[in-house]
Formats: C-alpha cells, sequence, structure tokens
C-alpha cells in the first residue's frame, strides 16, 4: 500500500424500476428469496436515479455512509450483508496515476465511505431503496474490481432490497426466482434493453398520501403467514403470467402487456387485502385513477395505457406511444389539476416535451381542458396529486467518470 494518506473513489449511477409481474413474498427472509419470478422495467435515470460515490482509503477508521446529505447508520443487517459480500470478492486495484496499490487480502482491513443521492423522494413509494442498493453494490463492486458481471452482482443487491437485483439492468428484466438454497441462482436478467421498446411512455401519478404505509417487508411477510390467494397466485398464476409477459415484451404486444401488468397489479393488492390484518397501499385517488384509464382503455376497444401500482397509493401508467401519453396527460390534469398554489412547471416534471404536445402552457391551458367523454360527469379534484413525473424506459448502471460529480471529497473522502 502506498504511505501518504490516499483516497481511491468510485462514483456510479442507478435507475429505480417498476414491477409490471410483481414480487410479493419471501420464501427466506435473510437472503430475500422470492416466492415467485417477477418482471420490471427501469426507469430513465434522467428523472428517477440514484447517484453514489464510493471511497476506500488507508486514513478511514470505520465504514460511514451519508444518504442525502445526513450521516446515517450502517449497522443494519441489509447492509451488512452487501459490504460483506461485495469485500468477499475483492481482487488487487493499482491505480498507477495516483500512486496506489491495494491487494486483494487488504480489502478486509480498510474501510469505505458511502455517500448517496436520490434525485426523487427518499421512501416515498418510487423504489428508492431498489436503485439505492443497486447503485451501492455496482459502485463497491466497481471500487473493489470486483469480476462479477452485472447478474452475479444482482444477487448480492438483492439482499439490499428485493426489487434492487432488477436495478442492474436497462430495458426488461427478469428476477429468477431460484432454486438454491444459498440464494445463488436468484437473480437478475435482462431480458431486452431499452431500446428494444422505445415508443412506451410512463407517466407517474405522484399520491397524496396521509396514512402511514405498511412497508413491503411487513406487508409482504404477513401475506405469506396468513393469504391464501399468495400461495395460489406464486403456484398457478405468476409462472403462466411470466411466460406470457416475457412474449408480449419480445413481440411488443401492448395489448397483452397492458392486461397482464394489471391484472397482476390487481391482484398483488388483493393479496393484500386477503392478509391478515389486511393491508390497503392504494387510495381513493388511486381507485379513480384506475377508473379513468379502465373506461379509456374500453372506450377505445384496445388499451391505450397500462396502469401498476407498488406498495403505495402512486400510480404508474405506461401509455403505448406518445400520442396516447399525451391523451394520458389530458385526461389527468383535467381530472387531477394542481391546487391554486401549486404552478404547473412544478407540477409535471421530467420530461415536459409531452406537456408541450398536449398543447398545455399555462393554468389557463389545464382549465380549459375538455371532460374525458368516456367519463360520464368528470369531476375535477384539485390537490389529491401531488405532481406528475413524465419519463420512459431507461439504461442501467452506469460510472460517472467526471470527477466532479463525485459526491465525496476526492481528499477527505468526506462529503462535498
Ligand atoms: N440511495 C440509497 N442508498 C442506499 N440505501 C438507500 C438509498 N435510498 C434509500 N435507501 C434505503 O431504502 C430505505 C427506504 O426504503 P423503503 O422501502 O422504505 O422506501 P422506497 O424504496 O422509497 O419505497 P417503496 O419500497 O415503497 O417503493 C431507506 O431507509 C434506506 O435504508
Ligand atoms: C410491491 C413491490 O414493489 C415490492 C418490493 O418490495 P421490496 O423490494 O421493497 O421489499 P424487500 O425485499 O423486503 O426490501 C413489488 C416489486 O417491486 O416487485
Amino acid at each position: 500500500m502506498a504511505e501518504k494518506p490516499w483516497v481511491r473513489m468510485v462514483t456510479a449511477q442507478t435507475p429505480t424500476n417498476i414491477a409490471v409481474i410483481k414480487y410479493w413474498g419471501k420464501r427466506d427472509e435473510t437472503l430475500i428469496l422470492p416466492v415467485n419470478d417477477s418482471i420490471s422495467v427501469t426507469l430513465d435515470p434522467a428523472h428517477l436515479c440514484t447517484t453514489t460515490t464510493v471511497a476506500v482509503s488507508s486514513s478511514f477508521d470505520q465504514d460511514r455512509m451519508w444518504l442525502n446529505g445526513k450521516e446515517i447508520s450502517l449497522s443494519g443487517g441489509r447492509f451488512q450483508n452487501c459490504l460483506r459480500e461485495i469485500r468477499a470478492r475483492a481482487c488487487d486495484v493499482e491505480d498507477e496515476e495516483k500512486g496506489i496499490k491495494i491487494a486483494k487480502k487488504d480489502w478486509e482491513k480498510l474501510h469505505v465511505h458511502i455517500a448517496s443521492f436520490n434525485n426523487f423522494p427518499t421512501a416515498a413509494g418510487l423504489a428508492s431503496s431498489a436503485a439505492g442498493f443497486a447503485c451501492l453494490v455496482f459502485a463497491l463492486a466497481k471500487l473493489m474490481n470486483a469480476k462479477e458481471d452485472n447478474s452475479e452482482l444482482s444477487a448480492i443487491a438483492r439482499q439490499g432490497s428485493g426489487s434492487a437485483c432488477r436495478s442492474l439492468f436497462g430495458g426488461f428484466v427478469k428476477w429468477i426466482m431460484g432454486k438454491a438454497e444459498d440464494g445463488r441462482d436468484s437473480l437478475a436478467v435482462q431480458l431486452v434493453d431499452e431500446k428494444h421498446w422505445d415508443e412506451l411512455v410512463i407517466i407517474i401519478a405522484v399520491v397524496c398520501s396521509r396514512q402511514k404505509e405498511t412497508s413491503s417487508t411487513t406487508g409482504m411477510r404477513d401475506s405469506v403467514e396468513t393469504s391464501l390467494l399468495l400461495k395460489h397466485r406464486a403456484k398457478e398464476v405468476v409462472p403462466k403470467r411470466i411466460t406470457e409477459m416475457e412474449e408480449a415484451i419480445k413481440t411488443r404486444d401492448f395489448e397483452s402487456f397492458a392486461q397482464l401488468t394489471c391484472a397482476d397489479s390487481n391482484q398483488f393488492h388483493a393479496v393484500c387485502l386477503d392478509t391478515c390484518p389486511p393491508i390497503f397501499y392504494m387510495n381513493d385517488t388511486s381507485h379513480r385513477i384506475i377508473s379513468c384509464v379502465e373506461k379509456w382503455n374500453r372506450s377505445e376497444g384496445t388499451p391505450q395505457v397500462a396502469y401498476t401500482f407498488d406498495a403505495g397509493p402512486n400510480a404508474v401508467l405506461i401509455a403505448h406511444n406518445r400520442k396516447a401519453a399525451t391523451q394520458l396527460l389530458q385526461k389527468l390534469l383535467f381530472c387531477f389539476p394542481p391546487s391554486s398554489d401549486t404552478d404547473l412547471n412544478s407540477y409535471v416534471i421530467g420530461d415536459k416535451s409531452i406537456l408541450k404536445d398536449a398543447g398545455i402552457e399555462d393554468m389557463k391551458d389545464v382549465e380549459a381542458l375538455p371532460p374525458p367523454p368516456e367519463i360520464k360527469d368528470a369531476q375535477r379534484s384539485k390537490g389529491d396529486v401531488s405532481y406528475f413525473i413524465c419519463t420512459k424506459p431507461g439504461r442501467g448502471p452506469v460510472l460517472l467518470s467526471d470527477e466532479s460529480q463525485a459526491l465525496l471529497h476526492p481528499e477527505t473522502g468526506l462529503p462535498k
């Protein structure tokens, strides 16, 4: 090792993902092994992503982490499992430019600093844990020169949070549940990359929620213990749906894709209701959004939009193409206009070009929107949606080589 204090850093950016065939239920709580396969679409990191810088230095005396600028404890089992698994795969590192040489055996003694930032709200039902653990594992693997490919790394990220394993790839991703008791075959694989079906547009309605939600971890534990519907779903329903979903994605068959996505989201929430005590993740606004999409799809004769809801009230709406997304946004803004003190610019974020396509430039345009003809006596309710995010399927993790994007100081290894 070099004699004078040195810091080696790596910065990575990782997307979040939304499941279209849901993971719900574990067969092993510690290793995080699921009761069924799941499939997700990765969301464009331009709008929703985690950036993580990891640093190693002989001068660090303990592992430390800062999340969104605040120091957090790394003592939790999930962080410890990820750190241990990555350290076990560390290899020799040589940085000639900085004169740093770290031998494989040294990694056991060296400590790391981690700084992470989510460009979207943390723990708000937007899968920050998925992007967060994927980014942590990916960045540490690069720092420690681990030779594992992204599928192998996904099996480590899985031990941070199950859904995190699917954030190691872009496009559409399948988490294979695996059979092995030690979980080595429970990992993610890419089905197709983000270019395969690039006409899809995704609009997320971040729904105001007053009630405290049951965490996914607790919720799925209760479902495994009490829901008979979950047993039936995992054994009979999901295996068939996985095959059909893979085919729909491969052939870009939006009709089948939408039917499967909506049905699977609804069944997941039915399992939550079938759990004792029952879990309510969706609220009235979520139900109104479903009804709005169902009515429109029905009136068109063929689905224009698919909806899916995770463990919270937020709606993720996947539109067939830009035209459908434009019409969808008009309908959504009619039904859920911003409250009087919110400006349009902060109400529709992400890819704002869809707003432009919809001919909406200011609040006057929102007020002038016609009611969706397929909804009888369409009501307008202000303030039920916090904001909308317009996005699309996106790429997997990347390394950021520009040091100015690092979250840790290159000399001290402390947050900038
Ligand atoms: N960038 C990050 N790096 C590492 N861990 C993170 C990061 N962001 C979030 N986490 C972890 O995930 C936890 C939040 O996960 P939680 O499941 O409560 O919310 P969520 O993933 O945002 O929402 P949901 O799972 O309902 O979609 C945080 O407390 C932290 O432990
Ligand atoms: C409803 C879901 O979003 C559940 C995600 O659960 P988590 O991955 O957050 O749970 P843990 O593995 O306990 O961390 C469906 C999905 O993403 O497949």
